[in-house]
């Protein structure tokens, strides 16, 4: 039999994996949307050639099922399939905070889950995502997630104790990114740089920096200490920022993010 993946709940990270499975060159007839909104159905169909079915209709009919709607949307949407899960089906969950447990309690027994967060860099096949066994699901069940997910980018298995963290520091870490290079594109227009200049700067300098981090394997402290010259400009702007308490702002920022990542396990 052929495998078939269903995504339930195509908006952004729905769409991220579904566009991601097919440059990774997954057969558009093996995929399926399931998606209420008509105008998004169609538009989805356009775009990739895919069937866009009602949720039961495509949970009936997949062996993967891949549960990618708000945290707040899940319990509706696990009753609304529940009662077509056959024994043996694999529900990947992408959803913040959701437990295996509470997705385990909600569908028949047999079915195995595993919990997945990933990012928003999937887009351009550069995502993190780390993947977490719920208590039904084998080695052959963590293997299919990791192909899945591995093409659009990298995957690490970690124990679910540590998933809330993780969507604190890499699934919600690229908004993070983005601030700060909001931030010093902003910077540099207040210095008298043309916006596009200080955009082309800042983008580059990311860049350039992420490449360093990934290619050369050198620590990030000792990278800053290269770049901070004695009595430079460097340390100048270094020095704003601890006086800032930047780094104690991102401590606080990950701490509530995870916190919230736990509440909404709690359907806060
Ligand atoms: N965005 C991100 O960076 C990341 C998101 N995630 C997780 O991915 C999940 C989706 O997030 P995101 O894509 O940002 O959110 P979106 O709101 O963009 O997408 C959720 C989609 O699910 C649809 N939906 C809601 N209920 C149902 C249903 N019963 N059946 C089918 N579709 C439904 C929504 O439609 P409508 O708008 O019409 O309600 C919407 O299109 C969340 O659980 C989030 O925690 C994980 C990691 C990163
Ligand atoms: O903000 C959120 O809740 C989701 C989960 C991680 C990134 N976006």
């Amino acid at each position: 039999m052929t495998s078939q993946t269903a995504i339930l709940g195509a908006g952004v990270m729905g769409e991220a994996l579904l566009s991601g499975l097919v440059r990774a060159g997954r057969r558009v007839d093996r995929l399926m949307v399931g998606e209420k909104r008509p105008e998004r159905a169609h538009e989805l169909e356009e775009r990739y050639g895919v069937a866009v079915l009602d949720n039961r209709s495509a949970a009936a009919k997949a062996d993967t099922i891949a549960l990618v709607v708000k945290p707040q949307d899940m319990a509706d949407l696990l009753e609304e399939i529940a009662p077509v899960l056959r024994p043996g089906v694999l529900l990947v969950s992408l959803a913040a905070g959701i437990t295996t447990a509470y997705i385990e309690s909600r569908v028949p027994e047999g079915v195995a889950v595993v919990r997945v967060m990933p990012n928003t860099p999937a887009l351009v096949d550069e995502g993190m995502t780390a993947i977490s066994p719920g208590s039904h699901s084998s080695e052959a069940d963590l293997a299919e997630v990791e192909t899945l997910m591995s093409s659009v980018g990298k995957v690490l298995r970690i124990p679910e104790r540590q998933q809330d963290a993780v969507t604190a520091i890499s699934g919600s870490g690229p908004a993070y990114i983005f601030f700060v290079v909001e931030s010093m594109i902003e910077a540099g227009v207040h210095l008298g740089l043309p916006r596009a200049t200080a955009t082309d700067l800042v983008i580059q300098t990311l860049v350039g920096s992420g490449k360093m981090l990934r290619e050369t394997g050198t620590h990030p402290t000792v990278l800053r200490e290269q770049v901070t010259s004695p009595g430079g400009t460097t340390a100048s702007a270094l020095r704003e920022l601890e006086v800032h308490k930047v780094r104690a702002a991102f401590l606080a920022a990950m701490e509530a993010a995870r916190d919230r990542s736990r509440a909404l396990a709690q359907g806060s």
